[in-house]
């Protein structure tokens, strides 16, 4: 397990949590799981300030070796290095194709070049994977089932932060039959093409996403209207609050804003386990959650299905998907949206 040395975080005086030297929320899954109700109440409400102030933490001591981490990133270095006829195959897949192997985010509408190589694997409710290399399903089978585990379990503790069951969002979203897809992501050097960007900014379309690195920074998170490189604590997992989170909570979690920048020498890898609702499941805010808000539902009901393809499909644009939803009156005014298939449920 990867057990980091505690003076890589700042304690807060007033025992409330921990934080990065940067000032990024670090939340310990230990304590969350096995501390007594004491200390787990206080893991607690550090982790439901992290999803509202920042939509973005670390996560330390979570169980999944180093090792396997290690093993998922050579799995998919190999898969890039493959000659492009072995992976001709996926090439030519769109977002809703359970491998897609491409350049950009999406380049039959990206417009722009973007300096990243991606591969992505359905691997929830069923595994999905590229032939070759060969050693890849196995590796990314055990990787997408012990993420899983995790987020599954922050997703309790989420629930709880919010003064909810425990079990009240994974029951709202159907998490027994929970979406996941696994995403590698691979950014060149980009030489003297300073300022590159490897991915636009964006919000991640799901429920959480779990993320590490080859040790080459570049993620930046946005907090507070300043963009902020996120340094990980080693063997920690960046974790992002997506859409559906935002919307299950009625806006009280916030998706955060964030984008990859390349390196001018170095390649940069990143590796994304993601999980959202069950595909089939109509996402809308828990009731108790908007009858406690002065202004009610903030969003409207969505099928995952239809949200996932609607923002994997169009340029990515900050969280222009999740304005769609939104129930704000000038949204009604915006080009595009009345007529958005996404106001459908
Ligand atoms: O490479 C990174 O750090 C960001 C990747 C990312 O945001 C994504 O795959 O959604
Ligand atoms: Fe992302």
């Amino acid at each position: 397990m990867a057990r980091p040395d505690r003076s890589d975080c700042v304690e807060n005086g007033d025992g409330a949590g921990a934080y990065s030297e940067d000032g990024i929320p670090v939340v310990d899954f230990d304590v969350l799981v096995n501390g007594n109700s004491d200390q787990r109440l206080a893991a607690i409400l550090h982790l439901g300030r992290a999803c509202a102030e920042w939509g973005f933490f670390m996560v330390i001591n979570h169980g999944v070796p180093e090792s396997l981490q290690g093993a998922t990133m050579d799995a998919c270095r190999e898969l890039f290095s493959l000659p492009t006829e072995e992976k001709s195959e996926y090439m030519e897949a769109g977002p809703m194709d359970p491998v897609r192997v491409g350049t950009g985010f999406n380049s039959a509408v990206d417009g722009a070049k973007y300096w990243r190589d991606y591969l992505k694997m359905f691997a929830h409710p069923e595994m999905h994977c590229p032939a070759k290399p060969a050693i890849l399903r196995e590796i990314a089978t055990e990787y997408a089932t012990r993420t899983r585990g995790l987020m599954l379990e922050l997703t309790t503790a989420i629930s709880e932060s919010l003064g909810l069951d425990g079990s009240r969002i994974a029951e709202a979203l159907n998490l027994d039959n929970c979406f996941q897809i696994l995403v590698g992501n691979y950014y060149p050097p980009a030489g003297p093409d300073v300022g590159a960007i490897g991915m636009p900014t964006h919000s991640d379309h799901g429920l959480l996403t779990l993320l590490f690195q080859n040790g080459v920074n570049g993620l930046q998170v946005k907090h507070d209207s300043e963009w902020l490189l996120a340094k990980p604590i080693p063997g920690s997992f960046f974790v992002i609050v997506g859409d559906q989170l935002e919307i299950v909570s009625n806006g009280r979690y916030k998706a955060v804003l964030h984008h990859a920048l390349v390196d001018g020498e170095q390649a940069r890898m990143s590796f994304v386990s993601l999980i959202g609702p069950c595909l089939d499941a109509v996402v809308k805010p828990i009731p108790e959650l908007a009858r406690d808000a002065p202004q009610g539902a903030e969003f409207r009901g969505v099928r995952y299905r239809d949200y996932m393809e609607h923002q994997q499909s169009n340029k990515l644009k900050e969280n222009a998907a999740l304005d769609i939803v939104r129930v704000h009156r000038q949204i009604l005014t915006r080009e595009g949206s009345p007529n958005s298939s996404l106001i459908n449920v």
